[in-house]
């Protein structure tokens, strides 16, 4: 793995890439979770062309929108356009994107003596979509634009595995924790095992960071989080951060933040949900933080959208290694001219 080392050097002096090693920068960076979506109309120009799943599926697409999204919003980093649960399929899992319902997968994993069917897929040649859409992309972006890749945690992504979908409860997911921990262990591991190879080759294909999502950790109580789900999230940490820095990301329950960062990563998302200057207290500061906008908050009117940014970016003050963010992804129906005035605002308040 020196080839990729050598390849994402190239890109190290970006305002991104400054604040994920916590250096001095011009303004705060900013990028939008979800900022390829469909609140963009060039986003849904495409996407009404080819279903979900052709979209992430076609490199040339895939790059198409994320490089729009790029351009249109004026942000400091591209995120490659893919999702969390394409890598179940050739693990084994039937999955569809069903039209107004979400994902659905329509054979989970329903106990213990199943999960040994999920198949590991080390080679990741079905995945191979994914990787030329990061060469595409890298090829396309100025020098000066990271582009991250992405992939879910080992949690998040048992959860669907094993719910078959969203989850109000996490009923079945937390069923199996409890009541077969050795095969909980042993789904976790699998899912840790082929998301460390995955990301090592996004990032060889061309990434300068990865985001991992814990987007469903939040319905977790701290004892849980440490004992079923922490450990193999920090065996994920291990196995990539050698290549990239991990941007952890976990939504949703502020009582879990010193724990996600004992897992580790070099920059920590944070939801709104706790105001970010107490958030770095918990983290310390040998660590990059990106967040924390209340994503409703793209839907008041701009002087008090004004009002909501600056108050993050004073709760950063005084402090190298913030990244903005959303606290989740912005919603379908944004209106985009919020989100380009969001960017503008950070860019012109956060100038140093
Ligand atoms: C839980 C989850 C998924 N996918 C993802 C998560 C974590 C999200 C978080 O914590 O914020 C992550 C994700 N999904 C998507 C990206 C692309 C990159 C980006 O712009 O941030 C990323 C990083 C595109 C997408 N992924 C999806 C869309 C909408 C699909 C469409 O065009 O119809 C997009 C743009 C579909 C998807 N994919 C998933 C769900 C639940 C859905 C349906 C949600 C909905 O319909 O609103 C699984």
């Amino acid at each position: 793995m020196d080839a990729p080392l050598a390849e994402t050097a190239r890109y190290q002096n970006s305002r991104f890439m400054k604040a994920v090693r916590r250096e001095p920068v011009d303004t705060t960076p900013i990028w939008i979770m979800r900022q390829a979506g469909r609140y963009l109309p060039e986003y849904m120009e495409v996407r009404n062309k080819v279903t979900f799943i052709e979209l992430c599926k076609t490199p040339e697409l895939a790059a198409e929108v994320t490089i729009t999204a790029q351009r249109e919003l004026g942000v400091d980093a591209a995120i490659l356009f893919a999702d969390l649960l394409p890598i179940l399929e050739p693990m084994g899992l039937d999955l569809e994107y069903l039209k107004g319902e979400g994902p659905v997968i329509h054979n989970p994993i329903q106990d213990s003596s199943q999960v040994d069917r999920l198949t590991d897929i080390a080679d990741m040649d079905c995945l191979d979509f994914v990787f030329q859409a990061v060469k595409l992309i890298r090829a396309e972006l100025p020098a000066d634009i990271p582009l991250l890749g992405f992939a879910g945690c080992p949690f998040t992504l048992a959860s669907y595995a094993i719910e078959g979908g969203s989850s109000k409860n996490y009923r079945r997911t937390k069923q199996m924790m409890y009541n077969d921990p050795s095969a909980w262990d042993a789904l976790m591991n699998r899912f840790v095992d082929n998301l460390v190879v995955y990301l090592q080759r996004q990032i060889a294909a061309g990434c300068q960071a990865v985001q991992i999502f814990d987007s469903w950790a939040g319905c977790l109580s701290p004892e849980d989080y440490q004992q079923y789900v922490q450990p193999y999230t920090a065996k994920l940490v291990t196995g990539v951060q050698d290549y990239a820095p991990v941007i952890n990301f976990l939504t949703g329950n502020p009582a879990l933040l010193g724990l996600q960062r004992q897992a580790g990563g070099q920059v920590f998302g944070v939801d709104w949900r706790i105001n970010l200057a107490d958030a770095w207290e918990i983290f310390g500061p040998d660590v990059a933080i990106q967040g924390n906008m209340d994503p409703i908050a793209l839907y008041a009117d701009l002087p008090v959208l004004k009002q909501k940014a600056k108050a993050v970016l004073d709760a950063a003050a005084g402090r190298n290694g913030h990244i903005f963010n959303l606290g989740h992804g912005v919603m379908p129906d944004m209106n985009p001219d919020h989100v380009k005035a969001l960017v503008e605002m950070v860019h012109e308040l956060g100038t140093r």
